[in-house]
């Protein structure tokens, strides 16, 4: 049975700081993502993450993108240092990845804190042991079980993403976010959890960076509940996807029911975060 995910649910995975909090005990999301091709990838899930609130983002790119990234977001820490999660592959074209950008990625990987593996990584899965959760749409998630011999199209895990969705975290042993106007969230111990999409907006460019953003945001930041019970994973994806509908939903409600831009849906996080720890 899969359970749709509701504000309630949402409210309990959100965290506030406390006054024994810093920076550091909040959470800082490690984020390998964007290329010369997509910068935008990595400036909208830097912002997103941002916007869902996070003690610090390092970004490790290349310079270009690290300087596009800066100039949205002079907050971002531009060097490597410790984390408590990452986010890897938004941006990235998987056929075009540098030498140095496979050790950035290796990195990130071995480095035993969860991991949200997006677009561009996908195809890294199962090559490290940290908790991990990916974020495929139909297309990519076809394409990554065709690659791990279970041929499929995007046609047939559009006709039952569920099915799909499940099958990937059984035999890939990870959680999966299966993304589309219907989120399929679900991990390999039986979790599955939908999150229906309150507007149709969502689906505009650079969407999926700004949830990937958020997830980030949302893994670090509860990173030590993640070291208890690494399940929480799947809790958390959910909560990113309710959040990233909510947010757009209220950046089209500001303009009377309108078209929104990816970055209006992470420019709206914060108010969606106000309003659930408000709950
Ligand atoms: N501003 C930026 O920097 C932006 C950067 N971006 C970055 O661009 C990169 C490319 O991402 P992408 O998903 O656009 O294409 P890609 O990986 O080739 O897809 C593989 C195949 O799947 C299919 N397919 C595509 N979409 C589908 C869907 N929703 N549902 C189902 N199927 C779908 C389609 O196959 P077809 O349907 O054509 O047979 C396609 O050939 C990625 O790194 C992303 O982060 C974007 O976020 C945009 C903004
Ligand atoms: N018809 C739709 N209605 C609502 N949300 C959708 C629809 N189609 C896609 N989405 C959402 O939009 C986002 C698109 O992400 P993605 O496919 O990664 O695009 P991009 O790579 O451009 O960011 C996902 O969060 C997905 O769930």
């Amino acid at each position: 049975m899969w359970q749709e995910w509701t504000a309630d649910d949402a409210a309990g995975w959100v965290a506030a700081p406390a006054s024994g909090d810093d920076k550091y005990s909040r959470g800082v999301l490690g984020v390998v993502t964007g290329s010369q091709e997509f910068p935008g990838a990595a400036v909208l899930g830097v912002e997103a993450a941002h916007r869902t609130g996070i003690g610090m983002v390092r970004y490790i790119g290349p310079r270009s993108v690290r300087q596009a990234v800066l100039a949205r977001r002079p907050e971002t820490v531009g060097v490597a240092g410790r984390v408590q999660a990452w986010l890897v592959g938004s941006g990235i074209d998987q056929s075009r990845r540098s030498f140095v950008l496979l050790g950035d990625l290796g990195h990130a990987l071995a480095a035993q804190v969860p991991v949200v593996l997006d677009a561009g990584a996908l195809d890294l899965v199962g090559t490290h042991t940290a908790p991990t959760v990916i974020t495929p749409h139909a297309g990519e998630l076809a394409a990554l079980l065709t690659a791990r011999e279970m041929p499929t199209t995007v046609d047939e895990v559009r006709a039952a993403p569920g099915e799909w969705a499940e099958r990937a975290a059984a035999e890939l042993g990870v959680a999966v976010l299966l993304k589309g106007a219907v989120t399929y969230v679900c991990d390999p111990d039986g979790d599955r959890y939908t999150v229906t999409a309150p507007t149709h907006w969502l689906a505009t460019a650079g969407s999926g960076d700004v949830l990937g953003g958020i997830l980030g945001a949302l893994v670090a930041t509860h990173h030590v509940q993640l070291a208890a019970d690494a399940e929480a994973l799947t809790a958390l994806a959910a909560t990113a996807s309710w959040v990233h509908g909510e947010a757009a939903r209220r950046a089209s409600a500001e303009v009377g029911g309108g078209p929104v831009t990816a970055l209006d849906i992470a420019v709206a996080v914060p108010a969606v975060i106000g309003a659930l720890l408000a709950r």
